[in-house]
């Protein structure tokens, strides 16, 4: 591996489990996600300087390139929710996020048996369109949603690669609510936890992993 490219390879630790306001897994769930989330924290890799000076970019993609880790993160990702739901309500509908929000929300629906549906960055989405405006750790962009795609009381959780600032979740999750939908949480793969992003968001969050606030000080 370059030595650009740094890897959670030698961390070999479970990460933590985050969730608000919501209760602990059960134990049978537990061990087996604590299983996946290593197999699924040594494939992250780290590229500094991307895709500006003083940002180290968390590349997700080797999740997908291997089958039995993409399936390893489907299922730990479908095994957290429906731990979760079991004392709450079933997601009626999944939003993903343009675009890395978009490699596993479409399958994790389909898990749940619910409905998919994509929020967009501007000028991608044909009709009555909601759009909101955020700022992200590396620049500011727009979000779009149809107007119809959420209907009034269905209960949605969104999803996405990663949590920075989290500055995107909480502009999607006010379109979410500007459309009728009642926001169950947001659902993300990684956690940048040094950036504080949670703290923008007004529902409960769940990070299947943990990165970088230790990757120099952790072994
Ligand atoms: O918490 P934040 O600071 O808002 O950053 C997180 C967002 O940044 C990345 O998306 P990006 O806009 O780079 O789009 P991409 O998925 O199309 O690469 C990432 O996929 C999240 O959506
Ligand atoms: N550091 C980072 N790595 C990858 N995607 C990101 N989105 C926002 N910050 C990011």
């Amino acid at each position: 591996m370059p030595d650009s490219i740094l890897s959670h390879s030698s961390k070999n630790r479970p990460d933590a489990t985050e969730t608000s306001g919501q209760s602990a897994h059960q134990p049978a769930s537990s061990s087996e996600l604590a299983r996946l989330k290593i197999r699924l924290h040594q494939s992250l890799r780290q590229f500094p300087d991307f895709p500006s000076p003083g940002i180290l970019f968390e590349d997700i993609l080797p999740l997908f390139n291997d089958p039995t880790l993409h399936q390893d993160l489907i299922h730990a990702l479908e095994l957290h929710i429906k731990t979760q739901s079991a004392a709450g309500q079933n997601p009626d509908i999944i939003v993903g996020l343009e675009a890395r929000g978009w490699l596993f929300g479409p399958s994790l629906a389909l898990r749940l048996g619910a409905g998919f549906v994509p929020v967009r960055k501007q000028g991608k989405l044909p009709g009555p369109i909601e759009t909101a405006s955020y700022e992200k750790e590396y620049g500011q962009d727009f979000f779009q949603i149809q107007a119809d795609a959420i209907k009034q009381g269905q209960h949605v959780l969104i999803v996405d690669d990663i949590i920075a600032t989290g500055g995107s979740a909480a502009a999607a999750g006010s379109l979410v609510r500007r459309l009728g939908g009642i926001l169950l949480g947001y659902v993300f793969v990684l956690e940048l936890d040094f950036l504080k992003g949670r703290e923008k968001l007004n529902a409960p969050v769940y990070t299947l992993l943990s990165s970088q606030e230790d990757s120099s000080a952790k072994t």
